[in-house]
Parts: structure tokens; C-alpha cells; sequence
């Protein structure tokens, strides 16, 4: 690992006695793909929670690079560079894919001052390079209402990206999609490993398969282990515990 992103030390937290997460430790490194893998109720979202700010830890610590940003309030968590995609989309519907990349790309968003003004020829230049990462170079003048459900998550994902985020968390990113929308998805973010760190969670097993490094995999709000693909796949404790007696399908 050449520089570390993202490190989590002894993280947890406890809702009234119930450890949801405890005593979580992990170490991202820049540019980074990992996978969060784990049961339902395995404590992944409420990990993505205490990573985002979104729920307050109530043990442990978090940096983004050296900065420590445990507890601070989501908003500033991330203006620190945590960009987190929700299930829920916050595109604007009513303008086309290149114009909310272009609106999301403005660091001080003058929204108004920058749709009358125009944009840069950088904003051009890295809307059209995101539009390619996310495969929305065809569709970039289409309005995004008309987007269909997965061209809407990626360019929900593109929002983020140009906003250049240190570190990106999608949680659960293939929810609801087709079979053909998961294996586009694979590929974006396939796309993006190296240029990015990101977490992702999920549970569609083929899906990891296609984009994942280095998994973890939480149970009952530990780590439970941590290894490639085939390491986790034949890991009789993940097998066991996690996966029912079948092991993974
Ligand atoms: N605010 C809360 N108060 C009490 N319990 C909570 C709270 N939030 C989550 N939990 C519990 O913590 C456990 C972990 O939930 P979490 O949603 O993180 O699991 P998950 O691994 O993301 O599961 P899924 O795949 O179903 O989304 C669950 O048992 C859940 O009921």
C-alpha cells in the first residue's frame, strides 16, 4: 500500500447496549477498491453511518490521510473529502446528464451565475471525461428524467466523482438493477480502481466477484476476515459463519 486514505481504528458503536459495530480497524489505501462484504444486519450501512458522520461512534477513531474526523458533523466530514451515494437519487431531472455534472463539478456552486455564465473549458474538459467513465457520453444530452434506472445511479455515482472526493462510499451500488445494469456497473467501477478509493458494500455475490481486490467481511459488527476473493471464498470461518453451510453463491 503506497499511501494510506482512509484508516479506522477500533471503531464502534452501541445503541443502548447492542453493538452494532465494535471495534471495527481498517486501513484503505489511496486509490484503493475494497469491499465490505457481510450478512444482513452485519452492521455495513451503519458502518458507512459512522464513516459519513451520519451516526455518531461511540468508540474508536477516524482519519481521512492524517486528519482525524471522528464524530465531526456530516457536512463537514464531507467537505473533508468522504462522498458517500445514497439509493435515492438528488439529480437534477429537469436538466440534462452533461448540465448536473457540470452544476456538480462547481466547488462554490453559484448555480445560477454558472448556468447563466457558462462553464469553463476545464469543467468541459473533466465533464466529458467523467460522462466516459460513467458511460453517459451517448446520453449526455438527454434530460434526466428519461434516464432509466441504472443510467440514473451512474450518473447519481458521475455527480460524485467529479466532485473529486477522497474517498467514495457506495453502499450496496447494483440494488435494483438488471443483470446487464450490474455487469455495466463492474465495469465503471472497474474503470475507476486506481484513480479512486472507494468502499463498496454489497452482497451480490457474482457482482463482487467482477470488481472486487480485497474484501472484508463484517459479522455481527466485527471483522470477521479480510483477504482476496478466493481467500474469502474458501475461508471456513466465513463459510460457517456467515454463509450457511452451502457457502457462497
Ligand atoms: N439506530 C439503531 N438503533 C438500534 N439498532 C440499530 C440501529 N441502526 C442499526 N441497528 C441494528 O444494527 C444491526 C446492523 O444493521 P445494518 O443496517 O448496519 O446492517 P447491514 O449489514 O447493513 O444489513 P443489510 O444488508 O440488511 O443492510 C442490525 O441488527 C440493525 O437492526
Amino acid at each position: 500500500m503506497d499511501r494510506v486514505a482512509l484508516t479506522i481504528d477500533g471503531l464502534g458503536v452501541d445503541f443502548e447496549g447492542f453493538k452494532a459495530v465494535n471495534n471495527v480497524s481498517l486501513t484503505i489505501g489511496e486509490g484503493e477498491l475494497r469491499v465490505v462484504l457481510g450478512a444482513n444486519g452485519a452492521g455495513k450501512t451503519t458502518l458507512m453511518d459512522l464513516i459519513s458522520g451520519k451516526t455518531q461512534s461511540t468508540s474508536g477513531r477516524v482519519f481521512i490521510d492524517d486528519t482525524e474526523i471522528t464524530n465531526w458533523p456530516e457536512h463537514k466530514i464531507a467537505r473533508a473529502g468522504i462522498g458517500r451515494k445514497f439509493q435515492i437519487p438528488s439529480v437534477f431531472k429537469e436538466l440534462s446528464v452533461r448540465r448536473n455534472l457540470e452544476v456538480a463539478s462547481c466547488k462554490n456552486p453559484g448555480v445560477l451565475a454558472n448556468l447563466r455564465f457558462g462553464f469553463g473549458a476545464d469543467t468541459k474538459r473533466r465533464v466529458a471525461e467523467v460522462l466516459d467513465l460513467i458511460g453517459l457520453t451517448e446520453e449526455a444530452d438527454r434530460t434526466a428524467a428519461y434516464l432509466s434506472h441504472g443510467q440514473t445511479q451512474w450518473l447519481e455515482l458521475g455527480l460524485l466523482i467529479i466532485q473529486n472526493p477522497k474517498v467514495i462510499l457506495l453502499d450496496e451500488p447494483t440494488a435494483g438493477m438488471t443483470q446487464a445494469e450490474t455487469h455495466k456497473t463492474s465495469q465503471i467501477v472497474n474503470n475507476l480502481k486506481g484513480r479512486h478509493t472507494i468502499i463498496v458494500v454489497e452482497h451480490d455475490m457474482a457482482f463482487v466477484r467482477e470488481i472486487a481486490e480485497r474484501i472484508t467481511v463484517l459479522h455481527l459488527g466485527q471483522v470477521l476476515a479480510e483477504g482476496s476473493v478466493s481467500e474469502i471464498e474458501n475461508d471456513p470461518r466465513v463459510k460457517e459463519a456467515y454463509l450457511g453451510a452451502q457457502g457462497i453463491t
